[in-house]
């Protein structure tokens, strides 16, 4: 069972609030010139990963009480809870186990008394045969030639994942060429059809349920475009391939079963690019990769259950972004990559982390009066910087950014590496410093402005610093540290969960959207008016029927 704990009633609730009125006060650049290990104290390594989170606003009282907090709130018990099983996804009655799909020890992990391990590796078995015959050419296609793309279709879960690992591992890329198809918009699956042979093109068709809307529209779409192009019913078997829990649905669309691949309603989608929908990713960079991604996650999963809640870095990010959600009240968090190959990390973790921990119900089913989970949001470095830095640096809101890094590039060019990172650190330097009036002034006098130049511009130029960054430093963006990252946002999010006393591994919150679709779709049919719904529907689906 899950603990079930308000963490407003907790005592290291009531000291953080006193406490954040001292810590509010004072500036961050003071801390550091009144403690030389403050970077040493406040900074984990693990592997290959380095997290520097001594850019925050705390002291270590304040991290104690942080740490007392998550004590009260049970923290470690819940952790526990989901890696031994038990069903603490509790509207959907299931366990949470993506932890399973990486359980490269194998120790056993039982499902209602039954080891799940057989069944995780018989799939895994059974993806890395299949990825070596696409990939060797050894598979071929309905006329005999070798298969050189593959298109994924899935939507949320089943397609940001596989995305933002195949763009991140670009540089591991084998011969085939991967496409992703999401959008229910016929456009994203035209245009991707458009430069493709059918011949030799295979079809993912990734859905955990098998019976999402946009999914199965695309699926259909591809098997008709492949139909078309003179290959028989018979022929779908060499082009297409199913990833999946229903495999009723699976078959129902005629895809053969033994080019089915499934998993299990333990995995959450956004929890599920370890399982068979990161099938894609085993076709663009290799099976041994795929492996090495999992033993990335695994050994994120070991830090995560073992590490003391002082060192143990998924806790201590997610305390981070707790003390300023919860009590400097800032509404976002932005995730920024100084890593091109990085350009879909924030995109993916807007679904992780705002599927999962944007609720306002708490775990007694009693609507919450306290903020959970934050706005995510973020786009690579250097290119951020050109586009909305400036309201992070001298806007009126806290955003407290992550900055994440590699040390090594897979593309050394020139300077081009150098360039970049001096970028990473100029950026959460400026941001604790700022640029006080005093310097802004000094350095006016000394490009020569006048004193009443000085005085008109100097108040823009002042920045106010003081604000929050965390930064992951990573040796190098390969299979492994990339799994590694990946699980240690994931624990991150379950971290927040717990404390905000909400379920994570739920999505209600989508439902209500498809509901009406669903009943619109009809309505768009003929020509009719529309008098069903409020005035402004109405008037919308109305002039859409007018003008379409
Ligand atoms: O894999 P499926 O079942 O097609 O679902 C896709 C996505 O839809 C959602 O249920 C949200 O609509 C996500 O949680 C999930 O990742």
């Amino acid at each position: 069972m899950l603990p079930n704990i308000d963490l407003t009633t907790t005592n290291a609730y009531k000291y953080l609030t006193d406490h954040f009125i001292d810590i509010a006060k004072i500036d961050l650049k003071e801390l550091f010139k009144t403690d030389n290990e403050r970077f040493a104290k406040f900074s984990i390594q693990f592997e290959d990963i380095l997290v520097d989170y001594s850019k925050n606003r705390i002291t270590d009282e304040t991290v104690a009480l942080l740490i007392q907090l998550a004590r009260e709130c049970s923290l470690k018990e819940a952790i526990d809870a989901m890696f031994n099983a038990e069903a603490i996804n509790v509207t959907e009655g299931r366990q949470v186990l993506h932890t399973a799909l990486r359980n490269r020890s194998n120790t056993p992990v039982l499902v209602d008394g039954k080891d799940v391990m057989p069944d995780v590796n018989a799939v895994l078995a059974q993806m890395k045969t299949f990825s070596d015959a696409v990939i060797s050419g050894e598979w071929k296609g309905y006329t005999g030639k070798e298969i050189t793309d593959v298109v994924n279709i899935g939507i949320g879960g089943s397609d940001l994942g596989p995305v933002m690992v195949t763009e991140a591992l670009k540089s591991y890329k084998t011969r085939l060429n991967l496409h992703f198809v999401s959008n229910v918009d016929g456009t994203h699956i035209a245009e991707t059809l458009k430069g493709l042979d059918p011949e030799t093109t295979m079809f993912l068709i990734a859905s955990k349920t098998f019976t999402t809307q946009e999914t199965m529209a695309n699926a259909h779409s591809a098997r008709d475009w492949f139909l078309k192009s003179g290959a028989k019913d018979t022929d779908v078997a060499k082009h297409f391939a199913a990833l999946s829990t229903n495999s009723k649905a699976v078959e129902g669309f005629g895809i053969d079963t033994a080019n089915m691949f499934v998993f299990w309603d333990w995995v959450g989608g956004r929890y599920s690019l370890w399982s068979a929908i990161g099938l894609s990713i085993a076709l663009s960079i290799g099976y041994d990769n795929f492996e090495q991604l999992l033993a990335g996650a695994h050994a994120m999963d070991n830090h995560f259950r073992t590490a003391e809640l002082e060192e143990n870095i998924p806790t201590i990010l997610a305390l981070n972004g707790i003390w300023y959600n919860n009590f400097f009240e800032a509404e976002t968090q932005a995730i920024l990559p100084y890593d091109q190959y990085l350009h879909r990390f924030a995109a993916y973790f807007q679904q992780g982390d705002m599927e999962s921990n944007g609720k306002s119900t708490d775990r007694n089913g009693k609507p919450i009066d306290y903020q959970t989970g934050p706005i995510i949001w973020g786009e690579p470095g250097t290119n951020g910087q050109h586009a909305f830095y400036q309201l992070i640096h001298q806007g009126t809101k806290l955003i407290p950014c992550d900055f994440i890094a590699p040390a090594q590039s897979h593309n050394p060019l020139g300077e081009h590496h150098n360039m970049l990172l001096s970028n990473f650190f100029a950026q959460t330097e400026a941001l604790m410093n700022g640029k006080t009036y005093y310097e802004v002034v000094a350095e006016l006098k000394a490009s020569g402005k006048s004193e009443a130049e000085i005085a008109e511009l100097a108040p823009f130029k002042v920045f106010e610093g003081n604000r929050p960054t965390n930064s992951i430093l990573v040796k190098k963006i390969t299979p492994h540290s990339l799994g590694s990252l990946i699980a240690m946002y994931e624990h991150k999010i379950f971290v927040q969960g717990i404390i905000w006393n909400i379920y994570s591994f739920d999505q209600w919150g989508v439902e209500l959207g498809k509901q009406l679709a669903g009943k619109i779709l009809p309505e768009l049919k003929g020509d009719e008016e529309i008098s069903s719904h409020d005035g402004s529907t109405n008037g919308l689906i109305n002039q859409y029927k007018a003008w379409r």
